[in-house]
C-alpha cells in the first residue's frame, strides 16, 4: 500500500493553512509597524507672531501617534523678513504679504501629498495684545494675515492671539516634553521666556496649589500626572518696551545703559507710541532728543530698577508689581531673548558665580562704543549692555534668583533640535498629542486625550478656545 504523505490528513492541512494565515498575519503586522514607523510622517506648522518678528516652525512625527515617547521634532523654521504683525497696524494688508515668503517655503519642506491635511496655525503674543488696545487696527491685521495663509495649501486652523498664560504655560510644555520630563513624572523644569514686549515665568512649586492667586494656576494631566503649573506674563515687560520705558525716565538722555561714545538723535513720537509708556509722555516735549551713552552698569542696574514697583505686595509673597509668586524651585531653561542676549555677551555659563556674572557685564558696558565690532546688526549691538542689565536685574531683583538658584537656570536656544518657545506646546495641544493618561502599551493609539484644566473648569482640549 501506497504510504499517505503524513502532510495530507486533515489536521495536517488545518494546521499548515493556520500557519499561513498566521505568517500573513505577521508580515501584516510588520507592514504596519513599518509603515508606522518610517513611513508618511504627519506635519504641522506654527507661526509665532511675536511683537518684534515673525517666525515658522515646521514640525513632524510618525503617521501614528505615538503616545510613549517626545517624538514630536521641529525640522524647519523659517523667519519672516521686517518686523512682527503688529507693526503694520497703519498698512495691514502687508503684514498679510510679509508671511507669503515662509509659506512657500513650507510648501517645499512638507510633501505634496501632506499639504491639504497638515494644520497651520498662527499665535499672536504680546505685540498684537498691545495693539489690541485699538481694536479696529488688530481686527484688520488679523484680517489681512487669515487672508493671506487661506490661500495656502495647507489646513488653516486659525489665527489667534495667545493669553499670556498659554503663552507661559506652553513654552513649559515645550521645555519638559524635549526633555522627556512628562512621560516619565520627573522632576519638571521651570520656563522662562524673555520677548519684546512681554516675559513669561512658569514653575511647579510644592508651595503653590493656586488658591492664593487662581489667576496665576493652569493645572492639567498629561500622561497620567497631574500638574499645578504657577505661571505668569508681564505685559511690557519684555526687553523692547522696558528699554522705551527706562528711556522714558528721567535723566535717561544721559543713559548709563548704553556705550560711552554713543550718540544717536531719536524720536519722541516713536519712542512713546506704544500704550507701556503713553502715560509717561512729558506734556511737551522737543520732536526729537539725542540719545547719548555713559556706559555704567551699576548706574544702569538702578535706572533699571526703578521701572519695577516693589512697594505692594497683598500677598504673602511677590515679585514685583503686586504679583504673586510661590517660592522659586528645580531647574529652569531661559529662552528667546535671554539666550540671545546671554550668548552674545559670553554669560550663558551659569557654574560661573552670580557675583563674576556681574563683573564681566559691568566691563562690557564700560568699554568704549568705538570699540565695538562692526558688522553685527547695529540695533542689537547697541543694546546689549542694556538687555543684560535688564535680565540680571529681572532674575534677581524681580524673580528673586539669589546667587544659589541663578546656577540653577540654563540659558537654551534648542533642546534636541526643536527651538524652546510657546509654538511646539501650542501644537502638541491642539492636535491632542500628548495624552491625558499614560499609555498602557507603546504603539496604542489614541490612548486618551489631554485633559486641561484652568480656574477649576475641566474641558478636553484648549482647541475649544477657537471656536
Ligand atoms: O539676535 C538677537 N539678539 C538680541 N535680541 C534678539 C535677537 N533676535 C531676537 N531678539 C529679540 O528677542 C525678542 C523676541 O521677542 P518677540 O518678538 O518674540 O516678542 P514677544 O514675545 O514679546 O511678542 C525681541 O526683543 C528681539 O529684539
Ligand atoms: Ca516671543
Amino acid at each position: 500500500m501506497k504510504e499517505r504523505n503524513p502532510w495530507h490528513t486533515p489536521l495536517t492541512i488545518f494546521i499548515a493553512v493556520l500557519g499561513k494565515v498566521r505568517f500573513s498575519f505577521l508580515c501584516l503586522n510588520e507592514i504596519n509597524l513599518f509603515f508606522v514607523l518610517f513611513c508618511c510622517p504627519q506635519y504641522g506648522i506654527v507661526l509665532d507672531a511675536g511683537s518684534s518678528h515673525t517666525a515658522m516652525y515646521i514640525y513632524e512625527w510618525p503617521a501614528e501617534k505615538d503616545n510613549n515617547t517626545g517624538r514630536v521634532e521641529q525640522t524647519h523654521s523659517c523667519k519672516v523678513k521686517g518686523p512682527g504683525i503688529s507693526s503694520y497696524a497703519s498698512d495691514p494688508k502687508k503684514a498679510g504679504q510679509s508671511l507669503q515668503v515662509c509659506m512657500k517655503e513650507a510648501e517645499r519642506f512638507v510633501p505634496s501629498e501632506r499639504h491639504e491635511e497638515t494644520p497651520l496655525y498662527l499665535g499672536a503674543t504680546a505685540g498684537m495684545r498691545l495693539l489690541k488696545y485699538n481694536s479696529t487696527a488688530s481686527d484688520q491685521v488679523f484680517q489681512a494675515v487669515s487672508e493671506s495663509l487661506q490661500k495656502s495649501p495647507f489646513s488653516f486652523q486659525g489665527a489667534r492671539i495667545l493669553s499670556g498664560q498659554e503663552e507661559g504655560a506652553f513654552g513649559w510644555v515645550t521645555v519638559n516634553y524635549l526633555d522627556d520630563r512628562l512621560k516619565q513624572g520627573l522632576e519638571t523644569t521651570g520656563a522662562l521666556d524673555l520677548g519684546g514686549a512681554s516675559t513669561q515665568i512658569s514653575f511647579v512649586s510644592d508651595a503653590f496649589d493656586g488658591s492664593e492667586s487662581p489667576n496665576n494656576s493652569v493645572n492639567f494631566r498629561l500622561y497620567g500626572n497631574d500638574y499645578n503649573l504657577y505661571t505668569h506674563s508681564f505685559l511690557c515687560y519684555g526687553k523692547d518696551q522696558v528699554l522705551r520705558m527706562a528711556l522714558s525716565g528721567p535723566g535717561s538722555i544721559s543713559d548709563p545703559c548704553f556705550h560711552n561714545g554713543y550718540s544717536e538723535s531719536k524720536n519722541y513720537m516713536t519712542l512713546y507710541n506704544s500704550p507701556c509708556v503713553s502715560k509717561r509722555k512729558p506734556v511737551s516735549s522737543p520732536a526729537d532728543f539725542t540719545h547719548v551713552g555713559k556706559g555704567n552698569f551699576y548706574q544702569c542696574q538702578e535706572l533699571v530698577k526703578s521701572v519695577f514697583d516693589f512697594t505692594q505686595c497683598k500677598y504673602t509673597q511677590c515679585s514685583f508689581n503686586g504679583v504673586y509668586q510661590p517660592t522659586l524651585q528645580g531647574p529652569f531653561g531661559a529662552f528667546s531673548a535671554y539666550y540671545f542676549v546671554m550668548n552674545f555677551l559670553n554669560l550663558t555659563d551659569t557654574s560661573v558665580p552670580l557675583q563674576s556674572v556681574k563683573e564681566a557685564l559691568a566691563r562690557y558696558c564700560s568699554t568704549p562704543w568705538e570699540t565695538q565690532h562692526p558688522g553685527i546688526k547695529l540695533k542689537y549691538l547697541a543694546e546689549y549692555c542694556f538687555s543684560g542689565t535688564y535680565i540680571l536685574t529681572l532674575l534677581t531683583e524681580g524673580y528673586n534668583f539669589t546667587s544659589e538658584t541663578f546656577s540653577k537656570i540654563r540659558f537654551i536656544k534648542q533642546i534636541k533640535g526643536s527651538d524652546a518657545g510657546w509654538t511646539l506646546g501650542y501644537m502638541l495641544n491642539l492636535t491632542n498629542m500628548i495624552p491625558a493618561e499614560a499609555p498602557d502599551t507603546p504603539l496604542l493609539p489614541h490612548a486618551g486625550y489631554p485633559v486641561w484644566v484652568e480656574k477649576g473648569v475641566t474641558f478636553n482640549n484648549l482647541a475649544l478656545w477657537l471656536l
